[in-house]
C-alpha cells in the first residue's frame, strides 16, 4: 500500500485474534503497522506480531524486490511490533537495527542475542540521513513502555508515533475516535504525564502525517487527534454527560438506575448506561473518561461490592482515573456493604468528588429512595465540568 511515492505500508491486518493483549475484545480486528521508506538508503519502520510475520515478509519482498534494506528502526519492543526483529535480521544480516539503549536491553531479553554486528544505538535528537529523508529520533518513555521512541521524518514531515495515536480496528478513520479512546485509555492511560511531555516535543515539529503502529495513517485534521490526546492525557472529560455503570445480581439495582436515568433524561441530561455484568470493562473505562459525571450502582456482595463493579474500579484506579464527580448507589438485603467497598477503592484517586446523597436501597427501590434520588439529581446537575470541558 503506497502512502507517498517513497513511503509504503507493509503491515498486516489481524481479524482472527480473540483478545488484544490478552484482555481487549477487538470486533473490528487490529493492524500491526510497519512501513518502508525508500530513498538512497532504505529503512523499515518496525516489524509485526508473529501472527502476521509471513504476510509481512512477503509484503517487504514485494516492495524491495532484490534490494536490501539498510536499516530497521525499532520504536517499541512489545511483541505485537518487535516479534519479527530476529527473523528480519537473519534474512538481511547487513541491515543495521536502530534503537536506543533500552531497546537493546529488551531485545536481548526477548531474543537472547545482543545483535552486536547490527546494533546502532541512537538517543534523543540524533538523526539518520537516508538521502532526501532524514529521521530525527524522539524518546517517548512510558508511552507506553520505557524504550518507546518516535521518529520524525523531516522531508515528508511524518511522525512515526509508535503506539501513540494507534487504535483497534483497521484503516477506517471513521472509527478512530471511539476505538482510539478505548485503546489509549485502557492501554496507555496511566501515563498521562509522559504523554504530555511528548506532546510538548511534538508541538515544536511541523507534522503533516502521523504513522502509528496500529490503525490508519492520519493525514488530515491532525489537530483533532492531538486535541483528544491532550484531553485524555490530562484526565479531563470530553463531554458533559452522565455515565451510569451498574452491577446487579437480580435486577433490582438495574431497575433503580433505569428509573434514575429516565429522570435525568427528562432534565435534558445525556445519559449513557453500561451493565457491568454484560459489557467488557474496556468500553466502560473509555466512557468513564469520556463523560464528566459517573453514577456507580452495585449490589452488596459477601460484605463488599459485587465483583463486576470491583473490577471496573480497579481498572479505573490502575489507569490513574481522576477529576470526576461520582454518585454512589448500593443495594443490600441484610447488611449493605457496596458503598463502603467502592469508597475504599475510590479514596486514593485524585480529585474525586462524591456527590450527595449516597443512596442505599434495601432490596427494591423505596419511596424514601425516590426522594433521595430527587436530591441526588440536583447534585448531579450542579456537578461536572461545565465550561471547563474541552479546554
Ligand atoms: C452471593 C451473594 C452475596 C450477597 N452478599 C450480601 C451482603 O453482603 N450484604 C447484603 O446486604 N446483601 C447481600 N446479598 C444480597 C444482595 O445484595 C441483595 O439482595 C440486593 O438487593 C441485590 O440487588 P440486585 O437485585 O440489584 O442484585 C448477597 C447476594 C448474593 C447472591
Amino acid at each position: 500500500m503506497k502512502i507517498t511515492d517513497s513511503l509504503v505500508y507493509v503491515g498486516v491486518e489481524d481479524k482472527t485474534l480473540d483478545l488484544f493483549e490478552g484482555q481487549y475484545p477487538i470486533p473490528n480486528g487490529v493492524t500491526y503497522n510497519s512501513y518502508v521508506i525508500l530513498d538512497d538508503k532504505i529503512a523499515i519502520m518496525d516489524t509485526v506480531d508473529k501472527r502476521g510475520q509471513d504476510i509481512w515478509l512477503k509484503n517487504i519482498e514485494a516492495v524491495l524486490k532484490d534490494k536490501i534494506p539498510d536499516y530497521l528502526v525499532v520504536s517499541h519492543m512489545e511483541p505485537d511490533h518487535g516479534a519479527s526483529i530476529q527473523i528480519l535480521s537473519e534474512k538481511y544480516p547487513s541491515m543495521k537495527i536502530v534503537g536506543n539503549v533500552k531497546t537493546f536491553t529488551m531485545m536481548e531479553q526477548f531474543f537472547h542475542t545482543d545483535f552486536i554486528q547490527q546494533k546502532m544505538i541512537v538517543k534523543e535528537g540524533d538523526t539518520l540521513c537516508l538521502g532526501k529523508h532524514n529521521l530525527q529520533f524522539i524518546m517517548a518513555p512510558m508511552v507506553h513502555w520505557p524504550e518507546v521512541m518516535m521518529s520524525y521524518e523531516q522531508h515528508e514531515k511524518t511522525l512515526f508515533s509508535a503506539d501513540a495515536f494507534g487504535t483497534f480496528g483497521s484503516f477506517d478513520q471513521e472509527l478512530w475516535e471511539e476505538e482510539a479512546r478505548r485503546y489509549y485509555l485502557n492501554i496507555v492511560g496511566k501515563y498521562g504525564l509522559q504523554v504530555q511531555n511528548v506532546l510538548k516535543k511534538a508541538k515544536m515539529l511541523d507534522i503533516q502525517m502521523i504513522c502509528p503502529l496500529h490503525g490508519p495513517v492520519l493525514n488530515n485534521h491532525l489537530d483533532e487527534y492531538i486535541h483528544h490526546y491532550c484531553l485524555w492525557s490530562q484526565y479531563q472529560p470530553e463531554e458533559s454527560g452522565v455515565l451510569i455503570a451498574y452491577a446487579s445480581i437480580h435486577g433490582n439495582t438495574k431497575d433503580a438506575v433505569m428509573y434514575l436515568a429516565h429522570l435525568l433524561e427528562m432534565q435534558g441530561e445525556t445519559v449513557v448506561m453500561h451493565d457491568l455484568c454484560r459489557t467488557d470493562v474496556s468500553y466502560v473505562v473509555a466512557d468513564a473518561f469520556r463523560y464528566d459525571r459517573l453514577i456507580l450502582a452495585s449490589s452488596s456482595y459477601d460484605g463488599g461490592v459485587f465483583c463486576p463493579m470491583e473490577t471496573l474500579l480497579h481498572h479505573l484506579k490502575s489507569k490513574n482515573f481522576q477529576n470526576r464527580d461520582i454518585a454512589l448507589i448500593e443495594n443490600g438485603t441484610w447488611a449493605p456493604s457496596a458503598i463502603k467497598a467502592m469508597n475504599e477503592i475510590l479514596e486514593p484517586m485524585k480529585n474525586i468528588h462524591i456527590m450527595e446523597p449516597t443512596v442505599t436501597i434495601r432490596s427494591t427501590l423505596s419511596e424514601k429512595n425516590k426522594a433521595e434520588f430527587q436530591i441526588l439529581i440536583k447534585s448531579i446537575m450542579e456537578g461536572g465540568c461545565k465550561d471547563e470541558i474541552c479546554v
